[in-house]
């Protein structure tokens, strides 16, 4: 049969700013005789990803990615149906769902790969086992409750950095469900500050594009910063940080301002960013979801209820077809989505 694919067409350079001239989209054909253990998918909805630029270059610089290879197909996270099966676990019509998913309309793939997922968890939302109730959820969610030390009734401040992105969105609301008094975003446009506010339920917001951060937040957060959950790094985060409490905690998920750059991740802090972290003794762990799998049953079970009840809202940012994964993944690298960036492969 003949699919479409999109392979990796160039790099952007180790600081280079990603395009979707870095990608082409392909025909190719695909020989859909199983063997033992396969199935044939076709792809429902496809994740792009920050940590995919990473992917782009030679070398990751985190142990945990492989590179991309030139002409090669892409893959991340992925959902799709099984259309045929010659594996046991898997059944025609079976939802399913894989980090390793290629950018392929249909695929051939090892039945042993993938994870079976029951619909009615998302109330028929398939898109979002690649958001709020994936791995996305999971990582606002575990991040905050690992991490983020937060204690009902001991009246914190949250401040989330890439607020009104995926996991932030969710991570804000998962703080102020589990007892902060004040939660406030840090985003990149007045439209996202309104979303954070009046949809989720963030106390407030500030759009580090147009507002003084640092002014702001001192307005917004009186009593100091208590848990920081940490999306971004830079220039935003040493100013968050030179706000925070003794004994504070800062969730270090994601550095995105950084991921341009040539840098290792976790990216060095500035030394007065450091002396504050020492002289307050505020933790600072890095937090990767992958490393808390085992918790991730009874935290999807936690995040489907959360969302069927509406205490937590879900915003997406959907695109139709193939040909714009490029597109879509430069979009989310700048700011164009709010919630998780998804696209739409097919019905
Ligand atoms: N530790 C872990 O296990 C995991 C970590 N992550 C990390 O979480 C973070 C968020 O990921 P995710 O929710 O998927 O992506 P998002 O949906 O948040 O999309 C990325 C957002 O980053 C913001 N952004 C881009 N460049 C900058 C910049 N220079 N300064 C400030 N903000 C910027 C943009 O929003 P805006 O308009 O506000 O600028 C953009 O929408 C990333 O750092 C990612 O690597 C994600 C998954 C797992
Ligand atoms: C290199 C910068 C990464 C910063 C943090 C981040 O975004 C981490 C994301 C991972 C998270 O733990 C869940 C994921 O899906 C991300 C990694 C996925 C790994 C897939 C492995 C793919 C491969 O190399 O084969």
């Amino acid at each position: 049969m003949q699919v479409q694919r999109v392979v990796l067409a160039s790099r952007p350079g180790k600081n280079g700013v990603p395009v979707p001239e870095n990608f082409r989209l392909e025909e190719t054909t695909l020989t859909a005789d199983l063997q033992d253990g396969d199935v044939l998918v076709r792809t429902l909805y496809l994740s792009v990803d920050p940590y995919m630029r990473c992917r782009m270059n030679e070398d990751t610089g985190a142990d945990y990615l492989g590179p991309w290879q030139l002409s090669e197909c892409v893959d991340g996270g992925g959902v799709g149906v099984v259309e045929s099966s010659r594996c046991s676990t898997c059944n025609e019509g079976d939802v399913v769902t894989s980090f390793n998913w290629p950018w392929q309309t249909y695929a051939v793939l090892k039945g042993s790969g993938l994870q079976k997922v029951d619909p009615q968890l998302a109330h028929g939302h398939l898109s979002y086992f690649l958001g709020a109730i994936g791995l996305t959820g999971l990582t606002a969610l575990l991040g905050v409750r690992e991490k983020g030390h937060v204690i009902k009734g001991a009246n914190q401040t949250m401040v989330v950095s890439g607020a009104a992105g995926a996991c932030g969105c969710i991570a804000g609301q998962i703080g102020r469900l589990d007892g902060c008094v004040r939660v406030v975003g840090i985003c990149g446009s007045d439209e996202k500050c309104k979303a954070l506010v009046e949809d989720l339920g963030f106390s407030a917001a500030i759009n580090y594009r147009q507002e003084d951060v640092s002014t702001r937040l001192k307005e917004c957060c009186p009593d100091g910063v208590d848990v920081y959950f940490d999306n971004v790094g830079g220039d935003i985060s040493d100013t968050i940080i030179a706000q925070m409490n003794n004994g504070s905690h800062v969730i270090l998920c994601g550095q995105i301002s950084q991921y341009n750059k040539d840098l290792p991740y976790p990216p060095p802090l500035s030394k007065e960013t450091q002396e504050t972290l020492q002289m307050k003794n505020i933790t600072r762990d890095r937090f990767t979801v992958l490393n808390y799998m085992s918790k991730a049953d009874a935290a999807l079970y936690e995040l489907s209820q959360c969302v069927k009840s509406g205490q937590i809202k879900v915003l997406e940012t959907v695109v139709n077809g193939i040909e714009n994964m490029g597109d879509a993944f430069c979009s989310m690298m700048k700011g164009g989505n709010i919630g998780k960036q998804i696209i739409k492969i097919s019905e």
